[in-house]
This record gives structure tokens, sequence and C-alpha cells, in this order.
């Protein structure tokens, strides 16, 4: 079997032309969505991804602000920072690039952000809604992955989902989200025993541990759905994912790749966060 891929690309660019008629519609009413992104400090990789989401809210019609602060910002600014962008009502969506330098407390910054305006999704009262299905925001890459899976006809009810990685931006979400849509979900580890005897029993497949090529085509079961969220550097510095995608395609039903997989999906669930951010502000 050779599997199908499934392209984050394509069907990301398919979203954000619809995304792009939701922005008229709200600008029609003088609205216009706004993006803060902070950044603190200069690292390489969290540029290049700022860049990107600064790029695609200019290219859907969107007001994005560029918070950059240096790598010895204070918690105290950063947080002050926060909390003028809360307060700021043409900013409908923050967020705050991850990861921050080491003297800076991530679960105190994420909970100054305002849960109405946490675009992330990563606030603990958008994961409790999450967990318990309310109206909140869904953490971007678990979200992209689902929509992949969705505009692919891929059906998830009575499935074996296996998740392997347990990080609260990926791992776990992923798994609570497949469980809302009725798969039986197992999740897997670093200190997981025989991680075979798990990921050949998966109907859908999420790889999200941060090892280049970790996954080969014998942990996987024949048409499996494979979804790979790692993006590593390879020997020879090139971009890849967590699984051998040269071996797992060929046994595989349908395989993301890396790039243009789940990348592509994570800044776009980004932009629809925000719209409907600025789609909720309407009626608060
Ligand atoms: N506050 C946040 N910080 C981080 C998040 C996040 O969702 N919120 N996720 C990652 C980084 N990230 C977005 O911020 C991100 C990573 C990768 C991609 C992407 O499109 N990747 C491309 C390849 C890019 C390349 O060539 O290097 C792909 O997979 O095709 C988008 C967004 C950590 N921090």
């Amino acid at each position: 079997m050779t599997a199908e891929i499934i392209s984050g690309k394509e069907i990301a660019a398919k979203k954000r032309l619809e995304l792009a008629k939701e922005v008229e519609k709200l600008k029609a009413q003088g609205i216009t969505p706004g993006l803060a992104v902070i950044l603190v400090g200069d690292n390489h990789a969290s540029k290049t991804y700022v860049r990107n989401k600064q790029k695609a809210c200019h290219e859907l019609g969107m007001y994005s602000l560029l918070v950059e602060l240096p790598e010895e910002v204070s918690e105290e600014e950063l947080l002050k920072k926060i909390d003028e962008l809360n307060n700021d009502p043409v900013i409908h969506g923050i967020l705050v690039q991850l990861p921050l330098p080491k003297h800076i407390d991530e679960k105190k910054v994420i909970d100054t952000i305002s849960p109405t305006k946490d675009v992330d999704g990563f606030h603990p009262v958008n994961i409790g809604k999450m967990m318990t299905g309310e109206n909140g925001f869904l953490p971007c890459t678990p979200f992209g992955i689902i929509v992949m899976l969705e505009d692919t006809g891929i059906s998830v009810a009575g499935k074996h989902a296996v998740v392997v990685g347990r990080s609260n931006i990926v791992g776990k979400p992923v798994g609570q989200l497949l469980l809302n849509r009725h798969a039986t979900v197992t999740y897997c580890h670093s200190k997981t025993e025989n991680l075979k005897h798990y990921t050949q029993t998966a109907d859908i497949l999420v790889v999200a541990v941060g090892i280049a090529n970790f996954i080969k085509a014998d942990h996987i079961k024949e048409g499996a759905v494979v979804i790979d969220v790692g993006m590593n550097r390879n020997e020879a510095g090139k971009l890849c994912g967590d699984v051998d995608f040269e071996e797992v395609s060929k046994k595989a039903g349908y395989i993301t790749p890396v790039p243009n997989g789940v990348g592509p999906m994570t800044i776009t669930m980004l932009m629809y966060n925000t719209v409907k951010a600025a789609a909720e502000s309407i009626n608060r």
C-alpha cells in the first residue's frame, strides 16, 4: 500500500480563503480582527514563526501588532504588557511565542492572558472548556489535526487513536479532541513499555515526540492514518518529522508530510481563533 498524502498546505490554503470572507464580513460591521504577538528574545525559529503569523494576518486583511521584548525583560514587565493588551479594544487575540527565556514562568504568563483573547488556547479556562466540550478556543496544532482529518473525510468515532507524546501543547489536547469525537484514545510516552504493542493497534497514530524518524514501518498497522507533528533536523540538517516518511508511507493508508503537513495548519487555526475572538467581542 502507498499512503495518500494529507497536505496541510493545501487544506490550510482552502481554510484561509474561507477565513478571508469572514474577515470581510466583520470589517463591514466595523471590526478588523486584531492579533498581538509577543516575541521575547531573538530565537531564530520563533522569529520565523512570528513573521509567518504576521504575514498570514496581512494576507487575510487582519490587523497585526508585534511586540518585541529583549531576552532580559523581567517577568513583571511582560505581565504588564499582557495586561495592557487585555484592555486594548483593537486587539482580539494575544499570544506569547514559546519557548520563553528560563527566568520567566510560562504558566504565569499564559494565566495572565484574558481567556477571551487566548487564541493559542493554552489558558486553563480554555483547556477546561475543551475537556468538557464547551465553546472556547482550541489549541491550534491539535485543532489543525482535527480539521485535516475532517477535510480528508477520515472518520474518528469508534477508532483506536494512539497519541505518542504528552505535551500540554500537542499530545494531551489532541488526545482529548479525538476523545471528544468518540475515538478510543491511548496515550504513550517516554515511559511506555513496549511502545509497538500500542502503536501497531492504532487506526489513527499521532506522533509528537521530537525525535527524528522515530516511528518506523514496523510500529504501524497496514492502512493506518499517521499524523506527524514532529519538526526536527536530520543529520544532513534537513527538516524532518518524527515519522520515517520513506518507509511508513509505503504501509500507511494516509500520512502527513513534514514540512507542509501539520505545520501550516497551526497558523491557519490561529487565524481562525482570532477571527472567532473578534466575532465574539461584538456580543460582549
Ligand atoms: N505561542 C505559541 N508558541 C509556539 C507554538 C504555538 O502554537 N503557539 N507552536 C510552535 C511553533 N509554531 C507556531 O508558533 C509553528 C511551528 C511550525 C510551523 C510550520 O508551518 N512549519 C512548517 C515548516 C517550517 C520550516 O521550514 O521551518 C511545516 O511544518 O511545513 C508553524 C508554526 C512552538 N511555539
